[in-house]
């Protein structure tokens, strides 16, 4: 039994030189074609392996065993992050969240929301056709999703009230889309950096910890206080409705797991997704063209695409798994962990060891999808449709995504509706950018 292979590692500092500082995603790629579909990386004697091919990664992950998250010294311990269902340990607390949001969110439980998805995508499309020429879609659509999240978490419908709380989620989450690569902060390649008092010179990333722990704190607390005094009563209802009646929560014991499990929902990946659609049909306008022939038979003229149609669409349906492999929108997921030695074919993984799944490089494999840089719904249709990005681009084994159901009954939404009311183009002559980047 080896290690699986991987770049050169020097004693001491392992491979740390070849780690790449951003877009890690394109050298995990160039190593998966270079060593294969599992890659192992030492990092100042951290292991971790990429796993740059889908076989490969729904083997280990569907594992039990790498249920773990690793202990992020930054992002989890510094920052105050490590109790949010994302980045918990495989520990009590996250079994507890992990159930309290399946009951709330669940297929049935998404069912309920529909109404509000549908408000949200109406609101939307209202403010685009009421925009002056100058008006920015971008910042229009960030905020109606922003809004719309806290509202179906929360049932908080005061305008001021979600301007707030989504201005604090968004600062969190850029610090956190920063801080969970590795590489970013020091201290998660020394841990012992962390002990270091705060007035020491070079100890200035631990005053932006304090800081950043701070807003983690009203994150979670504002909006859950304010929403608890009328979440009984509020209307539509709200995932913290649900989880409050089905598990009867009416004393303070039990507000630990629930609003940290409800404060982890600000899933705006839902946004890049949606960015990304919006490029797409810029760059393919046929594929646009085909869809509004789609919409016009099927729906009509003047009627509006309603959750009851969703079925009877699948050039839209196409679209949108098209537009997740095409720019999925965790490119790396979340770094799973396991504290015992594994196996994969002939290779050993040794106990604590990080996996990240390469998801961009999934949705690059050549041998999955032909010309995987071409933006082709049709890849989806007919007798013999490539692999649907529903079996990698929101993760695997128990910690895949909890808010699947809901992101893709947003999506379905949006993109119908703005169909529907639009045709997307970009002035003539005005060059298209490409540019892909995480935060910050
Ligand atoms: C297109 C939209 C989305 C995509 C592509 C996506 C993708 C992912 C991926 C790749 C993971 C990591 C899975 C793993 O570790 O194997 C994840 C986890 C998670 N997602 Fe999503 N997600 C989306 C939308 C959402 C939404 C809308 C919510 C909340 C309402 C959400 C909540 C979460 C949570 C809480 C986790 C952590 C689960 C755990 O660790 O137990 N996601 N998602």
């Amino acid at each position: 039994m080896f290690l699986p292979p991987g770049p050169k590692s020097f004693p001491f500092i392992g491979a740390i030189f070849s780690w790449p500082k951003g877009h890690a995603w394109v050298k995990f790629h160039r190593w998966t074609q270079q060593y294969g579909h599992i890659v192992y990386i030492n990092l100042m004697s951290k292991h971790v392996v990429i796993l740059g091919h889908y076989s490969a990664a729904k083997i280990l992950l569907q594992n039990s065993s790498f249920t773990d998250r690793p202990n992020l010294q930054m992002a989890g311990e510094l920052m105050g992050l490590s109790s949010t269902l994302i980045l918990a340990p495989n520990n009590e607390h996250w079994r507890k969240m992990r159930k309290m949001i399946h009951s709330g969110m669940g297929h049935q439980a998404t069912m309920d929301f529909m109404p509000i998805v549908q408000n949200g995508a109406e609101a939307f499309i209202h403010s685009l056709l009421q925009c002056s020429d100058s008006c920015k879609y971008h910042e229009t659509l960030r905020k109606s999703i922003g809004q719309h999240i806290i509202q179906f978490a929360y049932g908080i419908h005061s305008t001021s009230s979600l301007k707030k709380h989504v201005a604090l989620a968004e600062d969190v989450l850029e610090e956190l889309n920063y801080a969970i690569v590795f590489g970013s902060y020091l201290v998660d390649a020394f841990p012992v950096l962390k002990y270091l008092p705060q007035w020491m010179p070079g100890a200035h990333f631990k005053m932006h910890a304090a800081a950043t722990k701070k807003k983690v704190m009203d994150m979670i607390d504002l909006p859950f206080q304010e929403a608890m005094q009328t979440v009984q009563t509020v209307e539509p209802p709200s995932v913290l409705q649900k989880i409050t009646q089905q598990f009867h929560i009416n004393n303070t014991n039990k507000h630990l797991e629930i609003k940290w499990a409800v404060g982890s929902l600000y899933g705006v990946q839902i946004f890049s997704a949606l960015t990304v659609f919006i490029l797409a049909m810029v760059l393919y306008p046929q594929v646009q063209h085909t869809a509004h022939l789609e919409l016009e038979h099927v729906i009509g003229q003047g009627c509006v695409p309603k959750y009851e149609d969703w079925k009877a669409l699948p050039y839209i349906n196409a679209i949108i798994w098209e537009t997740l492999r095409w720019h999925p929108p965790i490119p790396l997921g979340v770094p799973h962990y396991t504290k015992t030695q594994q196996w994969y074919k002939d290779y050993c993984i040794p106990a604590h060891c990080t996996a990240f799944v390469n998801i961009w490089g999934l949705s690059r494999d050549s041998d999955i999808y032909q010309d995987p840089e071409i933006f082709s719904p049709e890849r989806f249709l007919g007798p013999k449709p490539e692999l649907c990005p529903e079996k990698w681009v929101f993760g695997f084994g128990r910690r895949s995504c909890v808010g699947s159901d809901y992101a893709l009954h947003i999506l379905y939404t949006y993109i119908s509706a703005i169909l529907h009311h639009f045709d997307i183009t970009i002035p003539k002559d005005t060059p298209v950018l490409q540019a892909f980047s995480p935060s910050k």
